[in-house]
């Protein structure tokens, strides 16, 4: 089995003298920023005047700007988004590195992509948490964290290895366990997971449900219920006890159901999607189409998210929601509105 480290396998020393810019405060942004200092690590935020500088202040953040924040550490991890990566590091990034920093990401994409190109003299590695950051920083608060995978592009100072560690234990994820990748694996790896199972995969599968029983005359609240809410609660048991935890939990009919008529819905055919899915990632097509959609200011982008918050699931849900003070309240410093191109 491939090694797992934990908390007790790392030292943090390294990371103790060093000075961590963080740069972008929005959903990994703030989860490393707070993890790591409340792990008693100096950290300074490097970002715009904006929605996110003064959400940092609030928290109590030191917060630069992305050139100050740079020029002043030594370890500077770029949680931007991955789209307007390139453009911020030549501008501000790049010209304040100095020889011996290190350079960090938590997704490989534009290393990987050779979208941004570091210089020599600097080690650049990944500290990618398996989950998203607003659970990064909940599950740190809890007490518990969520897993990482840790990679090395360029080791100039012989320490890369040992400062990413550090790192990873700094945000937590040495509660969880911490896994050694490369660039390539972790940027396809990645890829796949959001498209074909985590994100892409589990919308799709979720609207087709709630469209075949409401096209068919069911209630959409039932619906609700049954394709989009309880969906947690089965995850929750598959996070707890794998499928077979999930299995025990729920009736023989169902279980009986899952195996003759799970299949019939996911097959071989969307196991060749998922193929082709895959390979779209590995020879840089879908990269290509991305970086494409963002030259021309995400039109697609903007036309598909505008249709999606209007499908009647959303409607519903957000009405079935408000009647449920228990479940949590979106976390909404993310952005997801319309993206022009004097946004970023
Ligand atoms: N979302 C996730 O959970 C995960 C993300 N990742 C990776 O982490 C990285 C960050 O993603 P994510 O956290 O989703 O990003 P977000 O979209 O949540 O965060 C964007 C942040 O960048 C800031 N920003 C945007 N443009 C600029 C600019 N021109 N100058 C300064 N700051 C700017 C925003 O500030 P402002 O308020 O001013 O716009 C905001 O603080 C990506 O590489 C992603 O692939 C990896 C694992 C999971
Ligand atoms: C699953 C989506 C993700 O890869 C993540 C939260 O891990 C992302 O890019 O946001
Ligand atoms: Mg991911
Ligand atoms: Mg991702």
């Amino acid at each position: 089995m491939t090694k797992v480290l934990y908390n007790n396998n790392i030292n943090e020393e390294v990371l103790q003298s060093k000075r961590v810019a963080i740069i972008g405060y929005g959903s990994q942004g703030h989860a490393h920023a707070l993890n790591l200092k409340e792990s008693g690590f100096d950290v300074v935020v490097g970002l715009r005047k904006g929605k996110s500088w003064d959400k940092a202040v609030e928290d109590g953040v030191e917060v630069k700007t992305v050139a100050e924040a740079t020029a002043e550490a030594d370890v500077v991890m770029v949680l931007l988004p991955d789209e307007y990566q390139p453009k911020i590091y030549e501008e501000s990034i790049k010209p304040n590195l100095k020889p011996g920093n290190a350079l960090a990401f938590a997704h490989g994409f534009n290393i990987h992509f050779s979208q941004i190109v570091p210089p020599e003299d600097v080690d650049v590695f990944l500290v990618a948490p398996k989950g998203p950051g607003h659970l990064v920083r909940r599950t740190y608060q809890e007490g518990a964290g969520v897993p990482a995978l840790y990679g090395i592009y360029q080791d100039a100072t012989g320490t890369a290895t040992e400062v990413a560690l550090a790192y990873a234990k700094g945000i937590g994820a040495g509660r969880a366990g911490i896994l050694q990748t490369s660039f390539q694996e972790e940027t396809e790896t990645d890829l796949f997971g959001e498209q074909a199972v985590l994100c892409g995969g589990v919308t799709s599968l979720v609207k087709a449900g709630f469209e075949t029983l409401t096209e068919a005359g069911y209630q959409p609240e039932v619906a609700y219920f049954e394709c989009l809410h309880e969906l947690k609660l089965i995850v929750d048991l598959m996070y707890e006890g794998g499928l077979a935890g999930m299995r025990y939990s729920i009736s023989d009919t169902a279980q009986w159901g899952d195996f003759v008529s799970g299949p019939r819905v996911v097959n071989e055919d969307t196991k060749a999607r998922m193929k082709e899915v895959l390979t779209d990632i590995q020879t840089g097509a879908f990269a290509k189409g991305w970086i494409l959609e963002n030259q021309a200011n995400r039109p697609q982008f903007n036309a598909i998210n505008a249709k999606e918050n209007e499908h009647l699931i959303e409607k519903v849900g957000q009405e079935l929601r408000e009647l449920m003070p228990f479940v949590k309240k979106p976390v909404n410093s993310k952005k997801k509105e319309v993206v022009t191109s004097d946004s970023n």
